[in-house]
């Protein structure tokens, strides 16, 4: 295995940091490319694997779809192959495989798709076979389960030749990932409407546009913690804008609470460090990849603090409920549940002199905890698990003053 050992060398002061961009936004832009008749011009496509993948996948149109751990090009594809009538097999790691899938197989059915299970009913792999015949309009979605099922019908939607209604059911999580796909889609000349529960999506063209892909806020937010958590400093984060579509800019709010003065200017966000007024409580259901960062960032600086809309952290890359959990432990800190889905972060007291994390193949445990490195000696178990959204994290760790040394363990 390989381990890599972190320690601060200097202050951040002043660092740039040339953030990657946003995988889930180039995603969508792949996926309505391929779409559209003629050509787009897409500029600024992340290098997060999760998007290469997607690339390779769309380019080479191999007759097995194995997305590797990506979530969104899992199911973006299975609705995209769907809709162009492809056969394809959709497949991708162990984890990819018990990550559900089964509201977004009904809601292809239910319009006329051809679809089976080759493993286990409701979980990847699937072996699609088109869509002989649009059979209905109108399709029901649950939204407590994954925003991606939706955001897949509904890149698809004015493609299909009756267009599409989805009627939302229940509560909606990470209903900012909806607003991004329609946001994304209405760039591309989509015109929709959402009232109540109902997104109507009639048939139309996409249209061919120029779209640059902003910087990524969910990698931006372990940098706002690094700086909650150090003594002092300033980091300037290139690429991010006031007006994101990206629902990870929540972590503007969410910092200010925990230190963080946040500026928007020349083209970046630049942060600097103020009183910390603390973090009572916060909902993450509508910014879920946010909780590892901001649950550390409290155990760190002694902050405790109330989480809840954390249903869907159980079924991403890893159980990041249990992963927190333990990890927290070991620097004597604790993700409590103190009811049903409400969590309290009882900071830690005690810091030992060493710290080793392990990652379960999640590169958001990898990167939520590099801030520990401001108290005590890291080490990170498998760090390259951060290919999957941001490869050159090690390397702007090291470009802000931050060494990272590599120990290789039989
Ligand atoms: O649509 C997207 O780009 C994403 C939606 C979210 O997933 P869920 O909708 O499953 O919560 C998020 O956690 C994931 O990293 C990216
Ligand atoms: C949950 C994530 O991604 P996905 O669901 O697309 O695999 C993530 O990047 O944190």
């Amino acid at each position: 295995m390989t381990l890599l050992r972190l320690s601060q060398k200097s202050d951040f002061n002043p660092s740039r940091i040339p953030l990657p961009s946003s995988k889930s936004e180039s995603n969508r832009a792949l996926v309505i490319d391929a779409l559209t008749e003629g050509e787009n011009s897409l500029s600024n496509l992340a290098e997060a694997r999760d998007t290469q993948t997607m690339i390779r996948l769309l380019k080479s149109s191999p007759p097995v779809f194995d997305v590797l751990d990506a979530g969104t090009t899992m199911r973006f594809l299975t609705a995209f192959a769907t809709v162009t009538n492809q056969k394809k097999v959709m497949t991708g790691t162990a984890r990819m495989c018990e990550r559900p899938i089964g509201i977004l197989v009904d809601a292809l059915r239910s319009i006329g798709a051809e679809i089976h299970y080759l493993n286990s009913e409701g979980y990847p792999p699937l072996a699609i076979h088109g869509l002989p015949e649009q059979k209905s309009d109108k399709v029901k979605i649950r939204g407590d389960v994954s925003s991606q099922y939706i955001s897949a019908m509904l890149m698809i939607a004015p493609v299909l030749p009756q267009g599409l209604e989805i009627e939302l059911e229940g509560k909606v999580g990470s209903r900012t990932y909806i607003e991004m796909t329609l946001e994304l889609m209405a760039q591309f000349g989509i015109e929709y409407t959402w009232e109540d529960n109902k997104i109507k999506v009639a048939h139309q063209a996409y249209q061919r546009t120029t779209f640059a892909v902003e910087s990524d806020w969910s990698g931006a937010s372990y940098w706002f913690s690094l700086l909650a958590c150090a003594d002092s400093g300033a980091l300037f984060l290139e690429g991010l804008k006031e007006n994101s579509l990206q629902g990870d800019s929540a972590i503007v709010d969410i910092m200010e609470f925990l230190g963080i003065k946040s500026t928007f200017e020349n083209g970046g966000v630049l942060l600097k460090k103020q009183a910390v007024k603390g973090l009572k409580k916060w909902d993450f259901s509508h910014c879920p990849d946010l909780a590892q960062t901001v649950a550390v960032t409290c155990a760190i600086l002694g902050q405790d603090a109330v989480f809840t809309g954390l249903e869907s952290l159980k079924i991403k890359e890893t159980d990041r409920i249990y992963a927190l959990q333990q990890e927290l432990a070991k620097f004597n800190a604790e993700l409590k549940e103190i009811e049903p889905e409400v969590y309290q972060v009882i900071p830690s007291v005690t810091m030992p002199s060493k710290v080793q994390i392990h990652t379960y193949d999640d590169h958001r445990m990898a990167m939520a905890f590099m801030p520990l490195l401001t108290k005590t000696e890291v080490v990170i178990e498998d760090p390259d698990v951060v290919n999957k959204s941001y490869p050159s994290f090690w390397k702007h760790c090291e470009l802000i003053g931050i060494s990272t040394e590599k120990l290789e363990t039989a």
